[in-house]
């Protein structure tokens, strides 16, 4: 058996002389030196499949030679590890089921650095303190910000709160070189704001990716309430900064990029003829709207097919509400049937009808009338992206973090259908599919694929307490306990009602439902 050799600048320019698989996109940045101009916390795999390969694709357009990418890493080293002795590059390996031969491998070569923050914080605050970084870009998952229920940040949160006060240093000069890590993402951001402004104040835009309702202002808000809520005397000053020279666009990123596995890593080696630790795969669709609020400079993305706009909401309430919403019931009420993938799931008739009623019923509907958007279109390419079985995204993991999700993707949708008089019965039946797989979950009684699934949720412990119990009561304690419920809705009748009855419909769909 021979070895493969690791993917890296030096391995790939072996590699092409010897001629590549014509399924093989090579990267242009590779062979140009880039300048740091992007920061991007939570280098997860979502931002290898989008915002970076939209960065690249710019680069090869313009030649522009300011874009290169610092990652940087939240939890763990593990994407350092895969990416650094690589040279930054790894390929996105498109999954489709339509058509033979090889899967396309796009190789990216936008991403230059790497860095862990508990042991780089010097680095990254550096490096975003820098006059070349135009732009600091997240996804951190939406669990990630750390806000509480009115949307504000969670001050009763020991990180946070830890966060502040290392703030309060940053601010009052007492911790020029204090490289101690923050312990939030969102506290990295604020102290990299103060060392940015301390440093000189140059501009910043900060391009929230992650599947927030209006990301961008939304985090805007939260940066400001922390400043606010800092005690040190040049808070005030920070904060009017940040209010003059930091702006935080609104945006909406979609592409499905499910968790890489072993399987695809082979197959991306065939295709390559190198071993890639940091390989992500994705489905062919890419899309990204932004809006029109940059502070300063930034990459010709529009170029790499990108959307530039003053209002980003219509795409987004479309995303969250048709794509995420539906992604969310699927994965729920396949887990519960035992459904491995999302693929699987909407291929099931009883399921594929409960998610067209929510979108004709109660999701399209929610968004109005005289929307730009083709909404029934929409529609369609949804349940035809989510039907695509290359993909293999798993119920399990679109499942996981139903507390933070719910009120984005499903809540404002019942919200919104009450206030016009309706009672949404068809996405009380998601939220109920919810309510089941978090009952099963936190029992242990839930399995698929002959696997256990156990709850993956921030707030485990209060959900596992509320769901636990019997079936006929779960409506009204996940509505009560939980504490995802807005009042207004958990005290709305014609809203528990019919999550009552989505409970009782759906309690027999699956194996797991009926211990
Ligand atoms: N994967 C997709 O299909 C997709 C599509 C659109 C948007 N997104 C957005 O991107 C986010 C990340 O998705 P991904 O596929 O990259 O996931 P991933 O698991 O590959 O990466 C998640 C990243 O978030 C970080 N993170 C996780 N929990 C955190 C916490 N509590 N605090 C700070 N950082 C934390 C991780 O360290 C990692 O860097 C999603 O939550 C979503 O908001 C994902
Ligand atoms: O990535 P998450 O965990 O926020 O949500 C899972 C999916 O619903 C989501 O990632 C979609 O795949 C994505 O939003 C498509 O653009």
């Amino acid at each position: 058996m021979t070895t493969l050799p690791r993917l890296s600048r030096a391995t790939l320019a072996t590699l092409a002389d010897a001629g590549l698989d014509p399924a093989v996109r090579l990267p242009a940045s590779a062979t140009t030196a880039l300048s740091t101009g992007i920061v991007h916390l939570g280098i997860g795999a979502f931002h290898r499949a989008h915002q970076a390969v939209f960065t690249e694709r710019a680069i090869e357009a313009t030649g522009d030679d300011r874009w290169g990418i610092l990652g940087v890493t939240q939890r763990s080293a593990t994407v350092r590890d895969q990416l650094l002795p690589q040279d930054g590059l790894y390929g996105v390996l498109e999954l489709s089921d339509r058509g033979g031969g090889a899967p396309p491998l796009e190789l990216i070569g936008s991403i230059r650095d790497v860095a862990y923050p508990a042991e780089e914080t010097a680095r990254v605050l550096a490096t975003i303190a820098a006059p070349a970084t135009h732009i600091v870009s997240l996804t951190v998952t939406e669990k990630g910000y750390r806000r509480a229920a009115d949307g504000g940040p969670d001050l009763a949160d020991p990180a946070l709160s830890f966060d502040l006060a290392v703030l309060a240093r940053e601010i009052d000069r007492a911790a020029t070189d204090d490289d101690e890590p923050s312990r939030s993402a969102v506290g990295l951001l604020v102290r990299a704001l103060a060392r940015r402004w301390r440093a000189g104040g140059d501009a910043l835009t900060v391009v929230v990716c992650d599947n927030l309702m209006d990301n961008g202002p939304q985090v805007e808000r939260l940066v400001h309430a922390l400043v606010g809520a800092c005690p040190a005397a040049g808070a005030g000053e920070l904060l009017d900064w940040i209010r003059a020279r930091v702006t935080f666009p609104a945006t909406m990123v979609d592409r499905i990029v499910p968790a890489t596995a072993d399987a695809h890593r082979r197959a991306a080696e065939r295709v390559l003829g190198a071993t890639d630790a940091g390989l992500v795969v994705a489905e062919p669709f890419r899309q990204w709207v932004i809006e029109d609020r940059f502070a300063g400079p930034r990459p010709a993305w529009e170029l790499a097919g990108a959307t530039f706009t003053s209002d980003v909401a219509p795409y987004e309430h479309a995303k969250l509400r048709l794509l995420n919403g539906t992604h969310s019931l699927l994965a729920y009420a396949g887990a519960l049937r035992g459904h491995a993938t999302i693929a699987e799931a909407v291929a099931d008739p009883l399921l594929y009808g409960l998610a067209r009623t929510m979108l004709d019923e109660d999701s399209i509907p929610s968004l109005g009338a005289g929307s730009e958007i083709d909404l029934e279109a929409y529609r369609d390419s949804v349940l035809e992206r989510f039907a695509n079985a290359a993909i293999g995204h798993t119920t399990v993991q679109v499942a996981m973090d139903g507390s933070q999700k719910l009120p984005i993707r499903l809540l404002g949708i019942a919200r919104d259908r009450l206030a016009v008089g309706q009672a949404p019965e068809a996405v009380a039946r998601a939220v109920a599919a919810w309510m089941l797989f978090v009952h099963a979950a936190a029992a242990g009684s839930l399995e698929v694929a002959g696997s256990p699934v156990g709850l993956d949720d921030p707030a485990a412990q209060a959900l596992g307490q509320a769901a636990a119990g019997s079936i006929d009561g779960l409506a009204d304690r996940m509505l009560d306990r939980s504490g995802v419920f807005p009042a207004a809705l958990a005290g709305d009748d014609r809203w528990r009602t019919a999550v009552r009855s989505g409970v009782s419909e759906l309690s027999g769909i699956g194996a797991a439902t009926a211990r």
